[in-house]
C-alpha cells in the first residue's frame, strides 16, 4: 500500500439488482484534498460507502488510511469522518446534543465532546442556532450540521458526498471555504464529491473522474497563475461592462456561451477587471479559463452522461 494514502482500492465492483455500480475501480487516493467528479449514477456515493465499510463490495479490496474497511468498521468510524449526501438527521434534537452524542459513541467522553461539539459548531458557522431544534434549520444548517458531525471526533480523513448538494450560491461559497480549510488548515485528508468541477478545482489537490461505474480519469488540479484566454460571467449590464474593459485597455469578444472572452496575460488584468465591476455595480459570476487543460480532461473522461450500465436485461 502507498505510505499515508487515504484509500487504495484494487478491482473494486458492486452490483445492485441489475445495475454495475462500480467496475473494476482500482485507485489510489494520497493527495491532501481529492474531489470524485462524475455525473448523476457514476458511482460516487457507492464508491464512499464501500470505502467506509458501509457497503460490502463484491470483488475487490478496500484499504482507508491503511484499514480493511470491510472487517474493522469500528477503527474505521473512529479515524474517519463521513458526510451522507441526503437528508438523514434527527430533527427532534439540537445541532449540539446531536453532535455530542455521535462524537460520544466515536469514543470521546462526555466532557470532551461537549467541547469538541461546541468547537466543530462554531467552524461551521452554527454557534449561535446550536441549541435549536434541527427541524427549525433552513437546508444550509442542516448541510453544516451534517458537516459538523461528520467532523466532532477529529477525524484524519473526511468524506464528504456532495456537501454543496442543494445550496444557494452564497450557501455554497460558504460551504467550499469550509471544505477547503479542512485539508489546507486544519490538516485532514479530504474525499469530496461532487458533479461540478468548479467545486473540486476551488477545494481540491487531485480530481478522481468516475464515468458509468469506472475509473476515467485522476489528474491533478493546477493551481498556477493562468494566462490565455478567459470567459467572464457577470450580472448586471454586460454590454456595460464589456465596454469598460475595453476603454481601460482589455479587448473583450462575446464567447459562443455568451459570456465575456478576455486574455488573461497578468493579474493586473484581473484586478482591473474586479475594480471594474466594483464601479459598476456588475457581480461577477463566473471566470472561467477557457484553454482549461483539466476541464477538457474531465469533460473527456465523464464523456455522455450515461447511467450505470445493466448487467442484466
Ligand atoms: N441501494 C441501491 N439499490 C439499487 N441501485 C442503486 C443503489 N445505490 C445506488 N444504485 C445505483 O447505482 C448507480 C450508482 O449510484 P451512486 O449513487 O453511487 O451514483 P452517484 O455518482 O453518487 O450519483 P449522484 O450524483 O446522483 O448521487 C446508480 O445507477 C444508482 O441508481
Amino acid at each position: 500500500m502507498s505510505p499515508g494514502a487515504a484509500l487504495v482500492c484494487e478491482g473494486v465492483t458492486k452490483t445492485f439488482e441489475s445495475v454495475q455500480a462500480l467496475s473494476d475501480v482500482t485507485v489510489t487516493i494520497s493527495a491532501p484534498a481529492t474531489g470524485l467528479l462524475g455525473a448523476n449514477g457514476a458511482g460516487k456515493s457507492t464508491l464512499m460507502k464501500v470505502a467506509l465499510g458501509l457497503l460490502a463490495p463484491d470483488a475487490g479490496t478496500v484499504r482507508v488510511l491503511g484499514i480493511d474497511a470491510a472487517t474493522d468498521r469500528a477503527a474505521v468510524r473512529r479515524r474517519v469522518g463521513y458526510m451522507p449526501e441526503h437528508d438523514c438527521l434527527p430533527t427532534d434534537m439540537s445541532a449540539q446534543d446531536l453532535c455530542v452524542h455521535i462524537a460520544q459513541l466515536r469514543g470521546l467522553s462526555r466532557r470532551d465532546a461537549r467541547r469538541r461539539a461546541s468547537e466543530v459548531l462554531f467552524a461551521v458557522g452554527l454557534e449561535e442556532e446550536r441549541r435549536r431544534s434541527i427541524d427549525t434549520y433552513s437546508l444550509g444548517m442542516r448541510q453544516r450540521t451534517k458537516l459538523a458531525q461528520a467532523l466532532v471526533h477529529g477525524p484524519d480523513l473526511v468524506v464528504l458526498d456532495e456537501p454543496t448538494s442543494g445550496l444557494d450560491p452564497a450557501g455554497r461559497r460558504e460551504m467550499l471555504a469550509i471544505v477547503r480549510r479542512l485539508s489546507r488548515e486544519l490538516g485532514m485528508a479530504v474525499l469530496v464529491s461532487s458533479h461540478l468541477l468548479d467545486d473540486v478545482e476551488s477545494t481540491c489537490d487531485e480530481v478522481v473522474v468516475l464515468s458509468s461505474g469506472r475509473l476515467a480519469a485522476q489528474q491533478p488540479v493546477e493551481s498556477g497563475p493562468r494566462t490565455g484566454p478567459v470567459a467572464l460571467r457577470v450580472t448586471g449590464d454586460v454590454g456595460a461592462f464589456a465596454g469598460a474593459l475595453n476603454a481601460r485597455g482589455v479587448p473583450t469578444w462575446p464567447t459562443r456561451e455568451g459570456d465575456i472572452g478576455i486574455t488573461y496575460a497578468d493579474d493586473r488584468v484581473l484586478a482591473l477587471v474586479r475594480d471594474t465591476a466594483a464601479e459598476l455595480g456588475v457581480g461577477l459570476l463566473r471566470l472561467v479559463d477557457e484553454g482549461d487543460q483539466l476541464e477538457d480532461a474531465v469533460v473527456a473522461a465523464m464523456g455522455e452522461h450515461a447511467p450505470a450500465p445493466e448487467v442484466r436485461a
